[in-house]
Order: structure tokens, then C-alpha cells, then sequence
């Protein structure tokens, strides 16, 4: 597969008091859809606010498109139009109405379109009887609400690149399925050219649209690829209890009752379980996420 990138990072570091971003090499491949996943803290709004240009004062390397830097990307108000973000924090100001939203949405961005506004706002059930109230504050929006009202304006534009940081956290299941489904045809409507980089902790919820995935653990990559591939190079195992010791020895990372164990091996350690009676299964990318976080984080898993 010939794979171009929508953003390009090399030795992205950022210190802050305990603790350090640090990513060596960083891909966000262009024309699908990217999962950021990791623990409380590792280090996913910090990324993304430096992609976003939120956070400017980190050093390293950035390439958007395959040809601008992040210093022309700042200079450079086209590239800017090409991306769209929304984050967990305060965007839009909570005094802003719906109608002070869409009046500095033109004025910011100049392919913000009324119409899809007002379409995405529909679709996303933001206002309760299905008429739009511009008049409405927008601190008089449930968290839900706010992050819908962010996410329609996002997709009220022509972008090429969604950056979301934790898009599905405040969104009830419906609402989830409905977020899978924009992210979904925003890719298909690309024709290889758009793409998606977004945080979760959602991850079987996202799942289904999730092409490449990117693990973090404090502060760094820990493990990243298509998805396809991860379910290759790992493999879920159930065995008997009796297995369980001699298992743990070559099992990326296990758990275990007095009845048998379940873990998660590298396939490339398959034929070290010969002579084991196990069953194997493709894992979920959630259980290859979960995984990778037990075996990387700091914390004492009992
Ligand atoms: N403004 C700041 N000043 C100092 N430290 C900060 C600041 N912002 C974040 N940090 C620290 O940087 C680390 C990474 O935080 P970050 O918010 O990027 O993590 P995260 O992976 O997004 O976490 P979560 O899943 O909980 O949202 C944390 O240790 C946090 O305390």
C-alpha cells in the first residue's frame, strides 16, 4: 500500500513539571481514520494541542500535507482552513450564542457554510424539539450539547484534516454511533484525500471506524499501526488453570482465576505455547489496546 501522511512529526518533545512528551517519529496517514489511545495522563491533549496549534511551545519537527511546516502552517491561513479541531476544553466562550457561533465561524474560516451548519446541528439532535435556537447560549448547553455543537461546527466546513480530541467522551451510545457514522463518511467523501486523527478512551465504540491506531504511554509511542495489522501481530490465548505459570513466561501480558488464564501473546511467540491446550482468538482492538497499556504502564496492575 502506497500510504502519504496528513501529518509528519520527528523528535516531538515537550517538557511541562513530571513529565515529558517525547515521540521520535510520528505518522498520521492520510485518507483514514486514527485512533489516539492511552491512559489518564499520558500525554494525547498535549499532542494533539501541539498538531492543532493550540500549543506552540514544544520543539521538533512537523510536516502537514506532505509539504508545509508547522511555521507555515501558522503563516499560512489556507492550511489552517484545512483543519478543523475540537477539544475538551472551553472552545466557545460561554456567552456566545448559537448566532455569535455561526457569525465568528464565517468570519474565521472562509468555507464555513450556514447551511451545513444548521444540517449538522439537526443531524446531531443538538436542540431538543428540532428547531434551531440561535439565541441560546452556549453555556446553557449540557456537555454533550457543547461537544455537538463543536463537532457540527467543524463539519460546517471544508477541511482535510479533523483533529478531535475525545469527540465520543461526553456523547451518550446513540450519539456515539452517530459521531462513528460523520467520521465514516467524511473519509469515504475524501476519496483518499481527508482524514481523521482522534483521542478516546471509547475504544470498542470507535472501533469499527478506527483504520490505524497510535498507543500512548507516558508521553510516548509505545505501539502504532492499521489496525489489520495489529490483529496479526497479536493473538488472544485461553488456556487451563494447570498452564497458567508456564504460560505467563510467554504471554505478552495475562489474567488469570483459579480456572484457566486469558492473555494476549505476540503471534510471532505462538509456537513457544506448543504442547499447551489453548483456544486462540483475533483480539479486538481493544484487547490489543488494553494489553499494550498493561504491559507499558507505570501503574501496579494486580
Ligand atoms: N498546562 C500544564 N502544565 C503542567 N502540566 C501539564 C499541563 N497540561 C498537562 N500537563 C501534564 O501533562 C501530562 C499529560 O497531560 P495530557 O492532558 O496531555 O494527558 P492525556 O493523555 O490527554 O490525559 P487524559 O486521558 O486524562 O485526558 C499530565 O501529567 C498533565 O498533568
Amino acid at each position: 500500500m502506497n500510504i502519504s501522511y496528513a501529518i509528519e512529526g520527528r523528535h516531538i518533545t515537550k517538557k511541562m513539571k513530571g513529565f515529558f512528551l517525547d515521540i521520535d517519529n510520528l505518522k498520521i496517514p492520510k485518507g483514514f481514520a486514527t485512533a489516539l489511545i492511552g491512559e489518564n495522563g499520558a500525554g494525547k491533549t498535549t499532542l494533539l494541542n501541539i498538531l492543532a496549534g493550540i500549543r506552540l511551545d514544544y520543539k521538533g519537527d512537523l510536516t502537514f500535507f506532505g509539504q508545509y511546516s508547522d511555521e507555515e502552517k501558522e503563516d499560512n491561513g489556507t492550511v489552517k482552513n484545512r483543519i478543523g479541531y475540537t477539544g475538551t476544553g472551553k472552545y466557545y466562550l460561554p456567552q456566545w450564542t448559537v448566532k455569535d457561533i455561526e457569525n465568528i465561524s464565517k468570519l474565521m474560516f472562509e468555507s464555513f457554510s450556514e447551511e451545513k451548519f444548521h444540517r449538522y446541528c439537526d443531524e446531531l439532535a443538538i436542540f431538543a424539539n428540532g428547531r434551531i435556537d440561535m439565541k441560546k447560549p452556549n453555556s446553557s448547553f449540557s456537555d454533550g450539547m457543547k461537544t455537538k455543537l463543536m463537532l457540527a461546527g467543524v463539519l460546517a466546513r471544508d477541511t482535510d484534516l479533523l483533529i478531535l480530541d475525545e469527540p465520543a467522551s461526553p456523547l451518550d451510545p446513540l450519539m456515539r454511533d452517530k459521531l462513528c457514522q460523520l467520521i465514516s463518511e467524511y473519509i469515504q467523501n475524501g476519496n483518499g484525500e481527508k482524514s481523521v486523527f482522534f483521542s478516546t478512551h471509547n475504544i470498542s465504540d470507535m472501533e469499527n471506524i478506527t483504520d490505524y491506531a497510535i498507543i500512548m504511554e507516558n508521553g510516548s509511542i509505545v505501539e502504532q499501526g492499521f489496525v489489520e495489522d495489529l490483529k496479526e501481530k497479536y493473538i488472544v490465548i485461553k488456556g487451563d488453570a494447570t498452564d497458567t505459570e508456564a504460560a505467563g513466561k510467554i504471554l505478552y501480558t495475562i489474567s488469570s482465576n483459579p480456572y484457566g488464564f486469558e492473555g494476549v501473546c505476540l503471534s510471532e511467540n505462538l509456537e513457544k505455547l506448543a504442547g499447551m491446550k489453548v483456544t486462540k482468538e483475533i483480539p479486538t482492538l481493544s484487547q490489543i489496546c488494553v494489553a499494550v497499556m498493561k504491559k507499558n504502564t507505570r501503574i501496579v496492575m494486580r
